[in-house]
Parts: structure tokens; sequence; C-alpha cells
């Protein structure tokens, strides 16, 4: 059935203006004003803003990590993701050294074909290159649409690899097309500091951040961006939390390298005295990168504003608090790194950017929608409201107010990291290919309707040259 969003004021990255969307088989098929009905169902958009799908580029559902696994999967996960606004996740499908990536990657297609109710695609861990990976990978760019593949530098003896793999990982990528990610933190460093506080008997939460201080991010930062510079490749830095990585990212954007950032909400908002709290609460905030000193928070917003990270992820990696964060009560080592965020990444976004002036909208929508279409191969069928893409729909209502809290939340998660944070703006209605997923602010969707994607290969939608401000 044809639907029309009647008079909201469709934002796009680049537009803000009032009009209506017709939506004819999962597609926008027309955009203008007064459209008529025609049968359509009618749906009410006036006062609300119309926006493009959020994509979650960094996710983690139904992982195994630390001797656990992520409490939300593909269906709880893409539940809450749908509740905040998001319509695509990219999910991190994790490899094991000696087994053929294929087989990885039949595992995340079994977490998740039944179970998402937003459309998916899967990033790539590289951990090692030999002859059968380089066998593989046209297959996994052709066959499965995967250009993104993801490279840790540390989380060392478990997902850490070599500096000559990430290389030639990047000269892979280059050749085939795929865009490199990094998780960058020096592993190595990071394991001598870690064992020495546990011999002097350091082993509380606050230890998992002096541990990884910001020198070590900037570090590998700046060695996966000379490297990339080397290979002449492509990189994204995901979960960027620090000035010592943001300054490596400009220097080598300024010397016109191609390289991308991410951060995430906590590095905005949280800081590192939460990991101080009593009774071993400050095991709730325990990410890698670790949460900062207050003042990076204001070093990512202005990066995010002058255009030097580009988009924001959720990085969402949810433990209980109560039989999984506790893992670690004797020893920060063995606290589940991660939190629940893909419910909250889209309203944090637009509450502390956009209604206090950080961010522009449009910047807004470029930042957790449209810059991640561009990047991994979705666009113009996801990251924009235009005629031929995806019903991907977010009616929006900036005047509405929200209270994060573990007790309303949807993710499966026993506690929420922003809790009691409130929040301006919230998602009344979410469409996913122009079906409700969220209609008036209850879930109508289903398990398995998600879809998953293939995605093009890197550079299809963002030419060289086109790296600078907001303008791609
Ligand atoms: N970030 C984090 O602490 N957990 C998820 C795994 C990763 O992205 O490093
Ligand atoms: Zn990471
Ligand atoms: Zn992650």
């Amino acid at each position: 059935m044809k639907k029309i969003i009647k008079s909201g004021t469709i934002v796009t990255a680049s537009d803000t203006y009032v009009a209506d969307i017709l939506i004819e088989n999962e597609k926008i098929t027309a955009i203008g004003s007064n459209l008529a009905s025609d049968g359509a169902e009618v749906i009410d958009a006036s006062g609300c803003f119309v926006l493009p799908g959020g994509i979650d580029p960094h996710t983690h559902l139904e992982m195994p990590f630390g001797g656990t696994v992520t409490k939300d999967d593909f269906e709880t996960g893409t539940i809450g993701a749908a509740f905040g606004g998001t319509t695509t996740v990219i999910d991190f499908c994790l490899t094991e050294k000696g087994k053929p990536l294929k087989t990885a990657i039949e595992t995340w297609h079994n977490k998740s074909r039944d179970k998402a109710v937003i459309d998916y695609g899967f990033h790539l861990m590289i951990s090692e290159i030999n002859e059968n990976v380089l066998q593989e990978i046209p297959s996994v760019i052709e066959k499965e649409g995967i250009t993104s593949f993801k490279v840790f530098m540390a989380y060392k003896n478990v997902f850490q690899a070599d500096d000559e793999t990430l290389f030639r990982t990047l000269v892979t990528a280059k050749e085939h097309g795929a865009l490199v990610m990094v998780h960058a933190e020096n592993g190595d460093v990071i394991d001598y500091l870690t064992k020495k506080a546990l011999e002097e008997g350091k082993t509380e939460p606050i230890y998992h951040a002096l541990t990884r201080p910001p020198e070590i991010e900037g570090e590998a930062t700046g060695r996966a961006a000379q490297l990339a510079g080397l290979a002449n490749s492509q990189l994204y830095v995901v979960h960027v939390s620090c000035e010592d990585a943001v300054e490596r990212i400009i220097e080598a954007r300024n010397k016109g390298f191609d390289i991308w950032g991410e951060t995430c909400p906590q590095y905005l908002v949280l800081d590192q005295s939460y990991l101080e709290k009593p009774n071993f609460e400050g095991a709730k905030y325990v990410w890698s990168p670790p949460l900062r000193e207050k003042r990076h928070q204001d070093v990512l917003w202005n990066a995010l504003k002058n255009g030097q990270l580009q988009t924001i992820g959720s990085d969402q990696c949810s433990f209980d608090f109560k039989g999984q964060k506790d893992l670690g009560k004797d020893d920060f080592t063995k606290i589940p790194n991660g939190g629940p965020i893909i419910e909250d990444r889209m309203s944090i976004l637009f509450s502390e950017g956009v209604t206090k002036g950080r961010i522009s909208l449009n910047q807004f929508v470029d930042i957790t929608s449209t810059r991640s279409a561009k990047l991994f191969g979705l666009y113009p069928q996801k990251g924009t409201i235009a005629v031929g893409a995806d019903a991907d729909i977010v009616i929006f209502d900036p005047a509405a107010e929200r209270t994060i809290s573990a007790s309303t939340h949807h993710m499966a998660v026993d506690y929420n990291a922003f809790e009691g944070m409130k929040v301006a703006g919230e998602p009344v209605s979410v469409l996913s290919r122009g079906q409700f997923v969220i209609k008036d602010k209850s879930f109508v969707g289903a398990p398995g309707k998600g879809q998953y994607l293939k995605r093009a290969k890197y550079g299809s939608f963002h030419p060289t040259g086109e790296k600078e401000g907001m303008s791609v």
C-alpha cells in the first residue's frame, strides 16, 4: 500500500524544507508540495523533522568477547536501534586465524538472518593475511558485498594483528576497493601497563583507563595513518576518544591521506571520573579506548563540527552489570569492554549537538546517516531522502523530551550508561523500506524483516578530493 508523509520538515545532509513524501514498493517515488493522497495511507508529520534513517556503522551484536557474549543480539539490538531512529546497522563479523573467512561470514548470517528488524551489513575482521585469505577476498567483496575490513591494533593475544597484517590489509583493500577500519590503540604497551598495574595490586575499574592513556591511542592512530599513506590506501579510525588521535587524523588529512574518523556518544558526554564510581559501578563505564578527561570532549565536538571526524557509531557492545561486567570484580582486565548505546546514539547527538548549537541540523543528518552511507557503499539507496532511495525514514519530534533509563529502554541489558540523562527530541515513527517498524512510539516490526545489504565498493560515492568540510 502507498503511504504519504505529509507536511513534515525534510532534513538531509544539505537541505531543510517542507514537503510531502510518497512511498510505493519500499521506495520514495515522489517528493513535492501537496501531493495527492489517492487512497494512500496518510502520515501527518507536521511539527516534526523527517530524517533519513540513521546508519550505525559500528555494532557488536551477539559477539563473543572476554569469556562471555554480548547481551543484545540481532533481535533486541536492532529493536533498540529502531526505537532510536536507526534503520541500518553494520556489524563486525569476527574471524578466527586459520579458518576460512566464509565460515565466519556464515556464522554471522546465522546470527542475524531471522532476527534483525532493520537492514544490516557486515564489516569483516582481518586477523592474518596469507594465501588463503588473499584468495577469498575477491569473493568477500563481490559475492558478499562486504567492502570494509577491520584490523585491531589492540587486545593482545585475542584480536590484535601485527603491523605487517595491517599494512598488507591496506594494500589489499586498495587493490580491491575496500575501506580499512582500525581500532587504534597500542596493544603491546597496554599489555605491559596492565600487567604492571595488577602486580602493584591495582585492580579497580579506574585502572582500565589509567593503563590506556591517550598517548597510546594517539601513537596507534598516527602509525595506522602513516601506513595508510605509504600504501596509498584508505583508512577509517573507529571510536576516536581523544585529542591525541584527532590531531593525528587532522595531520594525515592535511597531507592528503584518505582518512576518516568516527567518534561515539560516550566520548562526547561521559568522562573518566565515571570509572571511579563506588560499588564496582565504574565497570559500567569500561570501554576501549577508555573514557577520557573532560577536556577531550570539546576537541571531539569541534572535530565533528569542522568535518575532521565525520561519523558517529554506537560501538554497541552490551554486557549485563550483574553476571557479565562483574567477571572483573577482582581484576579490571576481566571486565568485558563495551556498553549499550545503539538506542540512544541519535538522541544524544541531536540533544547535545543540535539543540546546544555544537553542530547544525544538516550536519546531524550527515554524521548519523549520510556520511556512513557514502563511506560504506550504501548511498544513495540509503542515507538520504530522495526519489529512488529506500523509504528508510524517521519522523522525529524535536519538541519531545525524555529521560534515558534502563527501566524504559528496549535493549536487553540490565543498565544504561546514560541513566537519568535528559534528552530533547525523540523519534515518533520509523519506517524501514516503507514499512513501519516503530509507529507512534510502539514497536510494530518483526524479527527477520531486516534485509542483508551487499554494499558497493569503497569510493563509489565520494571521489577523491571531496574530503574537506561537509560537502561530500
Ligand atoms: N569498544 C569496546 O570497549 N568494546 C567493543 C569492542 C571494540 O570495539 O573494541
Ligand atoms: Zn574497538
Ligand atoms: Zn567496537
